[in-house]
């Protein structure tokens, strides 16, 4: 098992990165008056953390034991039927899915199957009626429609079932769904958390860290928890024992980003742009996020351009990501933004050196 997976804590009294929301979390649960919940903040942050906790603080052990399933289902869509296979995590008290991974037919899973689930309340140990958790990942990425259908599954369940919302960008949730939920900023850890984090971590393992390459690790992740722990479990498996200023890799897919930004700047014809569009695909093979892919493109871009070309670059790394999210085929667009900066990059240089 990842250390990532490995210690990850798992109750709201072992959290010790967001402790004031744990507390917060632990009196909603004691009260028993838990409304829907809408966690956001950046990734890595520790929002499934908190959530994993929060459910097994609610439920206690049964929480824990979970099954993953693959269920096709068959969603009456008007004058048609049609399939939609969805991933699930459940336990008995609770659901987890991602509905936006069924496309621009998000609304479909929205108002059949999240609906059905919140219909049915679950019973708990004493025979009492309690109620159903529906975890929804990434519900910044669904649709209008599937946002607007969410709302009145909100309303209308709300006695039988709690939602509790998960994603990185709460203004891409529209204000209906935010303002029926608790919303719960949960923001990148700083430094010196990632640090402690870390130095737990190591003493666990019977490592010896030093602070100076504990403070490197955390400083390289960008306040992003799990990418600390996942520099941290490398460098433990290149080489040991630690020493201050030991490399830290990067992982394989930013490395595969920032080949892909040589080749762009090094060449700026079609065919390169057909070589680049291999290793794009090579990228979303690997289930690296579009989002995630062209985010980190226009950051290793930004880094090696001259200060004239970065507004306009920013500017179109924005219009395709808007792009991306109204259209299904993710790398059209990346292919279109590499093509446009190339188009940008070459007027430039053309300008500039003749
Ligand atoms: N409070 C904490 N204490 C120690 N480690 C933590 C804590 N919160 C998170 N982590 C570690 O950081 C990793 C990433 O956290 P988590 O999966 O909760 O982030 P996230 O915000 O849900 O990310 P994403 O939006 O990318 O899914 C976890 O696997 C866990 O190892």
């Amino acid at each position: 098992m990842l250390w990532v997976d490995q210690y990850r804590p798992k109750t709201l009294e072992k959290i010790t990165v967001h402790q004031e929301i744990a507390n917060n979390l632990k009196k909603l649960v004691t009260e028993q008056d838990c409304p829907h919940l809408l966690f956001y903040g950046p990734s890595g942050s520790g929002k499934k953390t908190l959530i994993m906790a929060l459910i097994k603080e609610m439920f206690g052990s049964p929480a824990d034991k979970v099954k993953l399933e693959n269920k096709m289902w068959k969603v009456d869509a008007g004058s048609r039927t049609i399939e939609l296979e969805l991933t699930m995590l459940s336990s008995a008290h609770h659901v987890e899915m991602s509905p936006s991974d069924a496309g621009f037919q998000d609304r479909y899973v929205v108002q059949e199957i999240i609906k059905e689930m919140a219909k049915n309340r679950s019973i708990d140990t004493k025979g009492k009626r309690g109620f159903k958790v529906l975890v929804l990942n990434e519900v910044d990425k669904l649709s209008r429609e599937a946002q607007h259908s969410l709302r009145r599954t909100m309303e209308k369940y709300s006695s039988s079932c709690r939602l509790i919302l998960c994603c990185n960008s709460s203004s891409k949730v529209t204000e209906a769904v935010r303002s029926r939920c608790l919303n719960i900023r949960v923001n990148a850890p700083t430094q010196e958390e990632i640090v402690k984090v870390l130095e737990l971590i190591a003493k666990k393992e019977s490592l010896t860290l030093p602070p100076v390459f504990a403070n490197r690790i955390a400083a390289q992740s960008n306040r992003n928890l799990r990418r600390a722990i996942l520099f941290f479990e490398t460098c433990r498996v290149k080489e040991y024992p630690f020493t201050e200023n030991q490399v830290i890799p990067p992982l394989d897919w930013e490395q595969h980003v920032s080949n892909i930004v040589s080749d762009i700047l090094k060449e700026q014809s079609p065919k390169m742009l057909y070589e680049v569009r291999q290793k794009l695909y090579d990228l979303l093979v690997n289930c690296i996020p579009p989002v995630i892919i062209l985010k980190k493109l226009l950051c290793e871009l930004l880094k090696k351009l001259d200060s004239e070309l970065k507004h306009e670059v920013c500017h179109w790394a924005a219009h395709y990501e808007h792009k991306m999210r109204l259209g299904s085929k993710a790398i059209f667009h990346l292919e279109a933004f590499v093509a446009k900066f190339m188009s940008i990059y070459k007027e430039f240089l053309i300008a500039t050196f003749g």
